[in-house]
């Protein structure tokens, strides 16, 4: 049986990048920069009052503290003449700063009265409220770097240096089936007996932090034709994730449904807990199938140990770092392999530490809801210290 790392390496061998494509703006956040981006022109573009106030010389303030007011600039317009000794303008946050002024004084700090303002800061220091342009970046130089995941202030980042579209990578294209007599439609309140599919809607979610969008498909019943018609379909997408059916069980159907389709199999089980029973192969296309144990922790946790760095692979990105918290409280294992379960990250006198969930095992998607994400308890440990580091996985990555 694999390693994690061992059956991640043979993973990784089948990515494939799925192009680029230009794309608007307003589409972009959480999708990955296919290019490095420059700044087309200094930012700030101009010197940009940071203050509501006064524009002058500071060193017109040395000898008297009153000066004559002969403008009232307004951001978005821009004063022309130049500004005579002993003299000063009216501005706005945001409004330009005469060439001739080196500073600015806010309101507070000043009396107007008719044509006279008068001072009460002294001494004014040359440079003061003033955003220099140029000093947040040059233009020409390097913003973001290509690989980059497009969060919500880098999309800002990007309108603010004039760009309309961007080249980011294309997305694969994913479907999702979750299957069991057992799994139901969520819309349908069954008997007990039956349980409802949540493992398509963690799926989905999860990849939505790379901007993939998939629809939700009925899960497919334990028969090998229908699984047959299921994966048929499935298996032309980029990549495909299935749910259940894949451990030892009388009607653990998918393996075999797959390596009848000539889907290559990669391996079968890896020394992990939750999600030892997966399932990896090949289509003969050479996409990806992932068939994960049905467990919904066992799922989730498929997705960001083998699924995530998968996808991160085929986009470009840099690999997954975790996070190091100490533990907040010791943790045992019995098993020898490595194993993931679900924390809060929980403030402890300004430090965080990672705290367990009460957890009933890779059933319980209860304990999931409630986690901010997995920590990793290493194969080689019985024990987990208290204070102990351990790597952390949020449950969203955008970076
Ligand atoms: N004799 C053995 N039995 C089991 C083993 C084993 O090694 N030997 N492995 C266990 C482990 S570990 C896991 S994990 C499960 C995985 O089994 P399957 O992949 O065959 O999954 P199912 O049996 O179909 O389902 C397991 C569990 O998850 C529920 N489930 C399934 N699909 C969904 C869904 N879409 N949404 C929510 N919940 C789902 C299902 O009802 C079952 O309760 O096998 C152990 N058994
Ligand atoms: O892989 Mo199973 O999810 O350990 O319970």
């Amino acid at each position: 049986m694999h390693t994690i790392r061992e059956a991640l390496n043979l993973i990784l061998q089948h990515s494939r990048y799925p192009g680029t494509a230009i794309i608007p703006l307003e589409h972009t956040l959480y999708r990955v920069l296919a290019e490095d981006i420059l700044a087309d022109r200094d930012y700030p573009p101009f010197n940009r009052s940071a203050m509501d106030g006064y524009a002058l010389r500071s060193g017109d303030l040395k000898d008297s503290n009153s000066l004559k007011l002969v403008y009232e600039l307004r951001a978005g317009d821009h004063f022309e003449p130049r500004l005579q000794p002993g003299e000063c303008i009216g501005i706005t946050t945001g409004a330009p700063v005469p060439a001739d002024a080196d500073t600015v004084v806010r309101v507070e700090d000043a009396a107007s009265a008719g044509s006279r303002v008068t001072f009460s800061v002294a001494p004014v220091r040359g440079g003061q409220n003033i955003a220099f342009r140029g000093e947040d970046i040059r233009a020409q130089d390097v913003l973001l770097l290509k690989g980059t995941s497009i969060t919500a202030p880098r999309q800002a980042a990007l309108a603010m240096t004039g760009h309309t579209g961007v080249a980011v990578s294309r997305l694969p294209s994913v479907a999702i089936y979750s299957t069991g007599n057992e799994v139901q439609p969520v819309r349908k309140n069954g008997p007990p007996h039956h349980i409802r599919d949540s493992n398509s809607y963690a799926l989905r979610g999860l990849l939505q932090s790379y901007a993939i969008h998939t629809p939700v498909h009925d899960p497919v019943p334990d028969d090998p034709a229908a699984l047959k018609r299921a994966f048929r379909k499935g298996m032309q997408a980029d990549i495909l994730i299935i749910s259940g059916g894949v451990s030892r069980g009388a009607a653990d159907y998918v393996p075999g449904v797959l390596e009848a389709l000539d889907i290559q199999p990669l391996f079968h089980r890896v020394r992990i807990k939750p999600g030892n029973p997966l399932w990896v192969g090949v289509t003969p296309a050479k996409n990806i199938v992932f068939a994960l144990p049905g467990n919904p922790v066992a799922v989730q946790t498929a997705f960001k140990v083998f699924i995530e760095p998968f996808i991160r692979s085929c986009l470009g990105m840099p690999p997954l770092r975790p996070y190091y918290f100490p533990m907040n409280i010791p943790r045992r294992k019995r098993t020898a392999f490595d194993e993931y379960f679900p924390v809060v990250l929980h403030g402890v006198d300004k430090h965080t530490r990672v705290h367990p969930v009460a957890y009933n095992g890779s059933g319980d998607g209860i304990a999931a809801a409630h986690a901010d994400g997995l920590a990793l308890h290493p194969a080689g440990r019985e024990t987990l210290e208290q204070q102990e580091e351990v790597a952390f996985y949020p449950w969203h990555h955008w970076f």
